[in-house]
């Protein structure tokens, strides 16, 4: 089976790379889960990597086949990935937080030649088609081996697919992000090149498995010759053990989306204070509601706190220090820092480039790391690999990222919601975030989600879920009804406002607005 060779652009090279500088430092730091050992050196992770390429070598797989892999963030799995990545086979992230039917959609449309999942987990849902086997530390067993295949490729390319990760898509139906080695690798060089790690952090990683977040964390802390410190899921439940996790593994750097600081700031605020390793945080996948964001600062004061931006069809674009303390009048986070390499345009609705500060235009992203496309699904791909609005002629494609901005005059860059959260109310524009700032200004509210519902008439009904900051015994709604008609015009005004304790989330630990459309639309 052919390997790469050192000097192409490659997952494996890259992460693999502090084992010759730096063989004894700590690559991953695992609670100790199962036999595992609780950390694993640069040295040890290239021997785990080694003897994985030789069984996956063994399996007779072919450059471009597909492997599922079913874990959690483990050295076990980062270990299988390199793996893959060394043979050309692309990886196929799920873990078990991932329900039956769309892991089987995935199954069904990758079709992989070998689904590898954690011995930790069992699911016995999902039909396969091909090769299965059982991982771990040290630990590797085929169930059944994959058919019999010709070998046509004899290299592996910068060029060849390193992961498909499925996003949600606001379309209902899954969509496979299809990410080189070049476009990764070049993303993760850019970032690494801006300084923003430093081979002795020990960064947490509180991103599923499934979620290309999880994939930047081990990328930027492997790439950096770093510590990666995973997170699981169930530890962020708990405050008391989520910070004596950060505590005992003398975190640096916490990266994960706003959900994971909800519970300790609601519950144990003061238990963050103690974590004085603490250097910074980074913050990705929606906005951080400023009330929050303003009592995180409140509890860590020295600790940098990064706004990281960006889609999956190119890993992320942006990484922008939010100012610390966020000003008193400040009813927006800029999305402007982009990482070397990459270059954003405003597009406006008739396709000219936007300039002008205030003006809202589409974020166009211009970048040597976007996605291949979409897995077997041209037409979606199409629509967001666009030709380049500027000057089409070269050929060159730009991300057509459907996220509004505008720029401030000092070249600040301010999200402005997606395109698709626009929604017409009595035939008037509504940016759903506007309506969520107002009531997130309402004193006592902790976060507000304004969600459009369809009225049999055709036309569209606000309805807002507030989470209060504290346990709120009688919230007013007549009250925070008369506030929002204070200060927005009457079409913006929602039609219900209900207090919730807890906002639900999707996998990926955002706020689950579908859930709440449809919670929205039966209770109306
Ligand atoms: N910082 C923000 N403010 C506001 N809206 C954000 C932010 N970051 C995203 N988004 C939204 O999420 C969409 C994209 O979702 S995604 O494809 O699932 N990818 C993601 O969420 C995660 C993203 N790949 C990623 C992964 C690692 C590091 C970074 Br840094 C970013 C964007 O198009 C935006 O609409």
């Amino acid at each position: 089976m052919a390997r790469v060779r050192e000097c192409v652009d490659n997952l494996h090279g890259l992460l693999t790379a502090p084992a010759t500088s730096v063989p004894d430092q700590v690559a991953i730091a695992e609670s100790s889960i199962g036999e595992a050992p609780a950390v694993v050196s640069y040295r040890q992770l290239v021997e785990q990597v080694e003897r994985f390429a030789v069984a996956l070598d063994a399996l007779g797989l072919d450059v471009g086949d597909r492997v599922v892999v079913e874990s959690r963030t483990s050295a076990a799995a980062i270990a299988l990935l390199l793996a893959c990545s060394a043979l050309g086979l692309p990886f196929v992230p799920v873990t078990a937080e991932v329900p039956d039917r769309r892991v089987q959609a995935i199954v069904d449309a990758v079709e992989p030649a070998l689904y590898v999942r954690d011995a930790g987990t069992d699911r016995t849902g999902v039909m396969t088609m091909d090769g299965t086997a059982r991982f771990g530390w040290n630990e590797w067993e085929v169930d059944r081996r994959p058919a019999a295949r010709v070998r046509r490729r004899r290299e592996v390319l910068a060029t060849d697919t390193a992961y498909i990760v499925f996003t949600s898509g606001t379309s209902g139906r899954p969509k496979g992000v299809v990410m080189s080695h070049r476009s990764v690798v070049t993303f993760l060089r850019a970032v690494l090149g801006d300084g923003r790690v430093l081979s002795g952090d020990r960064i947490a990683s509180t991103s599923p498995l499934h979620f290309d977040f999880a994939l930047f964390d081990i990328g930027i802390a492997l790439g950096g010759g770093a510590t990666l410190v995973p997170v699981q899921r169930e530890l962020l439940a708990s405050p008391r053990r989520f910070v004596a996790h950060l505590k005992a593994n003398r975190v640096s750097q916490v990266n994960g989306v706003p959900s994971i600081w909800r519970p300790v700031l609601r519950h144990n605020p003061e238990l963050l204070g103690g974590l004085t390793d603490l250097r910074s945080m980074l913050f990705a996948g929606e906005e951080f509601p400023l009330p929050e964001l303003r009592r995180l600062q409140s509890v860590v004061p020295g600790v940098r706190v990064v706004n990281g931006y960006g889609a999956t069809e190119s890993m992320a674009c942006s990484f922008t220090d939010v100012p610390n303390p966020l000003p008193v009048d400040a009813d927006r986070l800029s999305i402007g820092a982009l990482h070397t390499g990459a270059e954003v345009m405003l597009i406006g609705e008739d396709g000219t480039v936007v300039t002008h500060p205030g003006v809202v235009g589409e974020i166009h992203l211009r970048s040597p790391a976007l996605f291949s496309g979409y897995w077997n699904d041209p037409e979606a791909t199409a629509a967001v690999l666009v030709p380049d609005p500027v000057d089409s002629r070269h050929g060159q494609v730009v991300l057509r990222s459907g996220d509004l901005a505008c720029w401030d005059a000092e070249g600040g860059l301010y999200f402005c919601g997606r395109a698709d959260a626009q929604v017409q109310v009595r035939g008037n524009r509504v940016e759903l975030g506007e309506v969520e700032g107002t009531l997130g200004n309402l004193p006592g509210v902790d976060m507000a989600v304004v969600v459009a519902v369809a009225r049999p008439s055709g036309d569209r009904a606000l309805v807002a879920y507030v989470v209060p900051t504290r346990p709120w015994p009688d919230f007013d709604q007549a009250k925070a009804v008369e506030f929002c008609a204070r200060e927005l015009p009457a079409y913006m005004v929602p039609r219900r406002i209900d207090v919730v304790s807890e906002l639900p989330l999707t996998a990926n630990g955002k706020v689950n607005r579908e859930l709440l459309r449809r919670r929205a639309t039966a209770d109306l």
